[in-house]
Parts: structure tokens; sequence; C-alpha cells
């Protein structure tokens, strides 16, 4: 292999973990807790009001000290102070990445280019808490006079998934006399339900696009202008009613957004970590500004256990590392995110673009092609619901699939025994992964049912669970605004951890790029306009004739 493709696989730590990989053929976790009374109570750590259970994995003290020694062989700490400090850490677009500087109330100096970013944060959170105030007290209301009812957030990636997790997640928490909607896709069927369901003089439009760009949200937010000049008649409302939060000032003003209403974004916030900047308008309309700081503050507090705790006591890292663990050494392909609460129910579509559109490269910050693999398949769904469908393939596929079960002890709606019975559930599932049921077990159980011998022997394999499969618990006492806003800055920062192991730069998404340009070619060709000679195949030519034949636009 040549020098430069092999500069993580051949430290001695890689080698290490390859040993420690091997020694650990056939041995099954359930031996391990049998023999190790206290392995529960050791693999456990908390921080920033979040508790992990890590101790159902496939390691030892030895595997865990192996994947500490190759995180500070890839000089994780100082990698991780850069980041914090506002290092220029995303390589390909010469940016810092600020997102943690969004939630730092203040009491210590980041400076972007000699700005001082804190100052811009706190004067933007200020305005937030004006606008927000101001409608939610009824000081500043529609065309009409009427109070506000309804915002639309249209914005989409970013600036849609955040926003709408933690406005779900902190339901318990929303004012009354609010309701947010958001409106992400270019299919018109989610606009056009949107409109349905507000009126033009108590609907307040968010435009959430960084870069002002992107043309799902613009079509989307040209359509809602329409709607609303067609119900209102009267230009001068427009900017009354809608407002943006773009890092692309010019570009909203020609949309006809009153300047005065554009709310700043900046450069060194990706799209996937801006739910703590103005982006997370939907949020703090629906909660007010005060749970949107704890939100704010949660996240900050997970921003200081990444800085301070040890890396063996530091959730972030030990997560990041368990994952790099069975992504390169046991062949995982892809990591469950598994929500035992229905406030976390879009979790796992919020940490897929996460980690996804931040790990999915190829190539090393230098260039270099990638000789191991980088970011897996990130997917999962609200708990128990999945158990009914596709936790049958974590249980007895063929595949590793790693999990983190995510469940708060007390629940916000206490009925019946129900948080018992999800909690069970949860603890269930996480227990038949690691135990499994074995060949003698399975006969057993078929033996008491009263099978023949024959009908056991048929039946047995098929009932055989392999167990070992290796999860994680995070437990926090509660779904609240600060506990939100540590899990979600917990796994940007597990995701960052990744990143800096494989190398890669986490904060660009080229990939997402192609698609746009070769959907800007193909448009004009769909709806017969002249245009769009970009290269093309025979099958796009042959769908686009499908299309046209249809009259489908
Ligand atoms: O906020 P915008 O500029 O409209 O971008 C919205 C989204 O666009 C792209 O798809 C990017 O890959 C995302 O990271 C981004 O969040």
């Amino acid at each position: 292999m040549p020098a430069h493709l092999a500069v993580l696989t051949s430290k001695p730590e890689w080698q290490t973990l390859k040993e420690q990989r091997e020694r650990l053929d056939g041995v099954l976790m359930k031996d391990l807790f049998e023999q190790d009374p206290g392995r529960a109570k050791r693999y456990f750590i908390e921080g920033a009001g979040l508790s992990l259970d890590f101790s159902k994995n496939r390691i030892t003290d030895e595997v865990l000290e192996a994947l500490l020694a190759l995180a500070r062989s890839c000089n994780l700490e100082a990698r991780r102070d850069a980041l914090l400090r506002g290092e220029r850490v995303n390589v390909t677009e010469d940016r810092p990445a600020l997102h943690t500087a969004l939630r730092n109330p203040g009491t210590e100096a980041v400076t972007v280019d000699g700005e001082d970013v804190i100052a811009e944060v706190q004067n933007t959170l200020n305005r937030m808490e004006t606008l927000v105030n101001d409608v939610l007290d009824q000081r500043r209301t529609g065309y009409t006079g009427k109070p506000f009812t309804d915002v639309v957030s249209i914005g989409i990636g970013g600036s849609y998934l955040g926003p709408k997790l933690v406005g779900e997640a902190l339901q318990p928490y929303a004012r009354a006399g609010i309701r947010c909607h958001y409106v992400a896709n270019i299919d018109g069927t989610e606009i056009c339900e949107t409109l349905r369901q507000v009126h033009p003089e108590t609907t307040l439009f968010l435009i959430q696009s960084k870069s002002f760009r992107t043309q799902e949200t613009l079509e989307n937010s040209k359509v809602a202008r329409q709607w609303f000049l067609d119900r209102c008649g009267d230009e001068q409302a427009v900017s009354q009613h809608f407002m943006a939060v773009t890092a692309n000032v010019p570009a909203a003003q020609d949309f006809g957004v009153d300047p005065a209403n554009v709310f700043p974004m900046w450069d060194w916030v990706g799209g996937r970590y801006s739910l703590w900047s103005a982006i997370g308008l939907p949020i703090a309309f629906s909660v007010g500004m005060a749970n949107f700081r704890a939100l704010l503050a949660g996240a900050h507090g997970m921003d200081q256990h990444f800085r301070e705790a040890p890396l063996a006591e530091n959730l972030p890292v030990v997560m990041a590392m368990l994952g790099i663990w069975y992504n390169n050494f046991w062949g995982a392909e892809t990591h469950a995110i598994l929500p035992y609460d229905h406030y976390l129910r879009s979790l796992p579509d919020h940490l897929q673009q996460l980690d996804m559109e931040s790990n999915g490269k190829s190539v090393t910050q230098a260039g270099a092609p990638l000789a191991w693999q980088s970011g897996p398949v990130i997917w999962g769904g609200v708990g128990a619901n999945g158990q009914h469908a596709y936790h049958q393939l974590i249980h007895q596929g063929t595949r590793l699939i790693p999990a983190d079960f995510i469940i708060p002890l007390k629940t916000h709606n206490p009925v019946a025994t129900h948080h018992a019975d999800l909690f069970a559930n949860c603890l269930s599932q996480s227990r038949a992964m690691m135990a499994g049921k074995s060949l003698e077990e399975a006969r057993a159980e078929l033996a008491a049912e009263g099978r023949s011998e024959a009908e056991t022997e048929q039946l047995a394999a098929h009932k055989v669970i392999p167990g070992n499969k290796p999860s994680n618990t995070l437990i926090m006492e509660s779904v609240t605004p600060e506990t939100v806003g540590a899990l979600i800055a917990l796994y940007e920062h597990r995701t960052f951890v990744q990143g800096v192991i494989w190398d890669v730069d986490s904060f660009d998404q080229w990939g997402v790029e192609l698609g746009k340009q070769l959907g800007k070619g193909i448009l004009p060709r769909l709806l017969g306009e002249k245009g769009g000679n970009q290269a093309s195949d025979s099958s796009t030519d042959h769908l686009i004739e499908r299309f046209r034949s249809t009259g489908g636009a």
C-alpha cells in the first residue's frame, strides 16, 4: 500500500486494535458480564445531564485503552481545542466550524478574522428575543392587527431537520397560541397542505436558508408569497409577514424581505449545526426564548464536558471510539439510533444529516483516497415501534448493527404503566441483543411447549438468537430543553471525533452539490424549454421522455 494511504492503518495503535479484535473472536459479552459483576458500573459515564451505559459492547479494559490510545495518536485533544478555538477546521472551504460559539454564554472571547463572534451571537439572540416576545405578547401582529397564530418555517436540510426535531421534542414546553409548521420539500403537496391549514392574516413566514439559493426553499417561499398576496392584495404587508434567516442578505432583500426582518447566519456555522442560531427561531416561537436559551445552555454544558472530561469519561469521545471499533474493526456498515420517546421521534432524521453529510467522505483532509471505511449508514426510528419491524434483522440477520438506545427516566405523560412498559421494552431489546438465546434454550423452550423431538430439532435453529450484538443505552432524567441540547451536542461532537480519526473534512458536503447542478440542466428539458445542454444518458433521456409524454409538468 502506498505510504500516503496508510497513515491511519499503519499506526501501532491500529495494529493493537486489530490484535484485540482477534482476541475477542468467539468471546461472548454475556460471559464477560458473568465473569465481572462490576462491568455495568465500570462502563457507565455521565456528563451534562446525560448518562451512558456502554457495558453491552464487545469491549474489555484493554480494548478501551487501545481505542483511546488511537484517539490520542490522532491528536484528538489538540484537534478538539482547535475546533473550539475557532480555527479553520473546514479545510476545503477554509472556514472555522463554530457552532459551539452559538451556545457560548458569552464569558469567553472567540474571534474570527478579528471579529468578536460572541458579541454577534449575543446581539442576534437579543434580536430574536425581542421578536419572539413581541409576537407572543401580541405587540407585533399581522396586517389586519390580528395576533399571529401560525409560523410557517420554509427551509430544508440543516435549515429544517434540527428545528423540527427540537420543536417536536419540546412540545411539553410549547406556549399556547402559536402553531409551527415546517415545509421542506419541493414536492408541492407539502406547501399546499400547509397553506390549507393557515390564514394569511395570522401567519408569519420564516424563510430559512443560509445560502438563500436552495431551490426547494426559494420555490416554496415564492408560492407562499403569492398565496399571501393573492389573499391580502397588499405588497406592503409582505414585509410584516415574511422574515428570513440567511447569510445572503441581498438575496433576501431581493425577495422582498425587509432588512429589519433578516436574521444573520454566518459562514462559520454549517447548515447541519445551525439549529442553535436564528435558524432556531421556530423553536423559540414555539417554546419561548427562555426555553430556547435553556436548550443552548444544555448544549454548552456538553461542550464543556467535551472540552474538559478525561477521554475515558468523555461521552462523545467514548461513543465515537466505540463507533470506530465496530465500523473499522468488525465490519459494521450501519448504526441504529433508537429513541424510546415519542418527543424524540425525529432524532434519527437529524442525526442522519449530521453524521452522513459530515463523514460521508472518501478522501483525507489532504485529498488522498481513504484506505479505511469512513461514516456508516445512520438510520433508526422510535421504539417500541421498531421492535415490530426492523429489530428482527438486528436480532437474527447476518449483519452487525450497533445501536444507541435513548430513553428518559421520567415521562411528561404518565398514563397507566406506559412508561415502565416502554422502559421494559427498551431494556428487553438491549438485553436480547446482548444475551440472545442459545440452541439449548431454544430446544428446552420447544420441549416445554410439548413439541415432538423431531419438531424440536427442526425448529430449534430458527429460534436461536445469536446475541453478542452491541448497544449503548443513553439515559436522562427527562426530556427538557437542557437535556435535548446536550443530546444533540453530544452527537455533534461524536461526529467530529470520528472525522478526526478518519482524517476527513467533516464540515463540507461537496457530494450534495452535484445533484443540484445536474437538476438545473434537467428541469428545462422536463419543461420543454431551451437550455439544459449538459451530458446525459439513455436512461435519463428515456425517463424525461416518459415525463413529457404524460404532460407531467
Ligand atoms: O440553508 P440552505 O443554504 O438553504 O441549505 C440547506 C441545505 O442545503 C444543502 O442540501 C446542504 O447539503 C445542507 O447542508 C444544507 O443544510
